[in-house]
């Protein structure tokens, strides 16, 4: 079965927007869509004081973020509104103890991202402006690998299993998946070589010896499917008691030889991604979402701003005809 989930699943169609009150509260709202931060618009009203049984106050924060259970109330700098607000608040908290709300100004938008797991968004020297887009939120990882780890765990019900993960793509997804399964296993790590003329070769070989095991080979991305081709033919060869595969992302548009892979994290559209693993000439890794970076920033590591190189290779891939704006779909075996 595969649930398709549109890529702007968090963002809301024109005609469901609602009619925001103030402009900042637009902006908010395009902020938190771009980093793909679920939000609702004034959804509840909370009762400040009351008069002879009836509400005499009550208050309504802007925003509420359910992946963190968070009300955000934005502020100006304007003093007489922010004092007002700042009493508001207190009431809220005093009458809703359980209820989080933070006041939040312009200029702090920024630091609410490390509540989602974005840590700081210049990680590796990145600016906002030069991410193309968000294509899945840390949020939205976390959510589908917890997914795959509980289908894992069911469909090997009584057995134990050896993960195989391809390096070094496979760093963070590995890591979550493994303890997402909550069957007994072993970890193992294969590396591989690419050269023009040999073609694929296994550079690091696994330590160990998979007969008669269920083996899981675990990859961060398949694309033309040649990759996972070899390695299922090597591992094949060594009669593991089962094989099958399951990898975080599928390009499933350019695949060029079938393969079975039976869990799939996301099918995304044909764009270059980095990001949670995955690289542009071994940088990037360690951003804790997934995105398209803005041709220009390619560009820049081709000049050998950062790390050296062309950058011929991920600017072809990011020219190749894309599907900007059309889906992620979320899949499973
Ligand atoms: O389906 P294919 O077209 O064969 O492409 C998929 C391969 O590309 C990626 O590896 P990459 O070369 O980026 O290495 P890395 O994991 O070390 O970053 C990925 O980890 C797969 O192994
Ligand atoms: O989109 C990608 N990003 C990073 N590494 C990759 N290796 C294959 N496809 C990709």
């Amino acid at each position: 079965m595969t649930a398709a989930v549109q890529q702007s699943s968090v963002r809301r169609a024109d005609a469901q927007r609602p009619r925001f009150a103030h402009p900042a509260e637009a902006e908010f709202a395009a902020f938190l869509d771009f980093y793909r931060i679920a939000w609702e618009y004034e959804p509840r009203s909370f009762p400040l004081r009351w008069q002879d049984g009836r509400i005499v106050e009550q208050f309504t924060p802007d925003f509420y973020l359910p992946e963190q259970d968070l009300y955000v109330e934005l502020t100006t700098m304007k003093q007489s509104l922010v004092t007002r607000k700042h009493r508001k608040v207190r009431r809220l908290r005093e009458l809703y103890p359980h209820v989080n709300i933070v006041l939040l100004y312009r200029k702090d938008y920024h630091e609410i991202l490390s509540r989602f797991g974005y840590g700081s968004v210049d990680i590796t020297s990145l600016r906002p402006d030069q991410i193309e887009r968000v294509l899945l939120s840390p949020a939205e990882i976390q959510r589908r690998v917890a997914e795959l780890g509980q289908q894992i765990s069911t469909d090997y019900a009584g057995e134990s299993l050896v993960l195989v993960g391809v390096l070094k793509g496979i760093t963070f997804f590995l890591a979550d998946l493994a303890r997402a399964i909550t069957r007994p296993l072993a970890i193992d790590y294969l590396q591989l070589s690419r050269d023009l003329r040999e073609g694929v070769a296994i550079r690091k070989d696994l330590d160990l010896d998979i007969r008669g095991k269920h083996v899981l080979l675990v990859e961060d991305i398949v694309n033309t499917g040649l990759t996972l081709d070899f390695i299922m033919r090597v591992l094949r060869e060594r009669e593991p008691a089962s094989l099958e595969v399951c990898a975080l992302l599928d390009k499933a548009e350019r695949r060029l030889v079938s393969v079975p892979v039976k869990y799939v994290g996301f099918t995304i559209p044909n764009e270059f991604v980095v990001g949670y693993g995955l690289d542009y000439r071994e940088l990037y890794r360690n951003l804790p979402f997934i995105c398209v970076l803005k041709r220009e920033v390619y560009e820049a590591n081709g000049n050998g701003h950062l790390i050296g190189g062309t950058g011929q290779e991920a600017a072809a891939e990011a020219a190749e005809p894309s599907l900007v704006a059309t889906r992620v779909e979320v899949g499973s075996g």
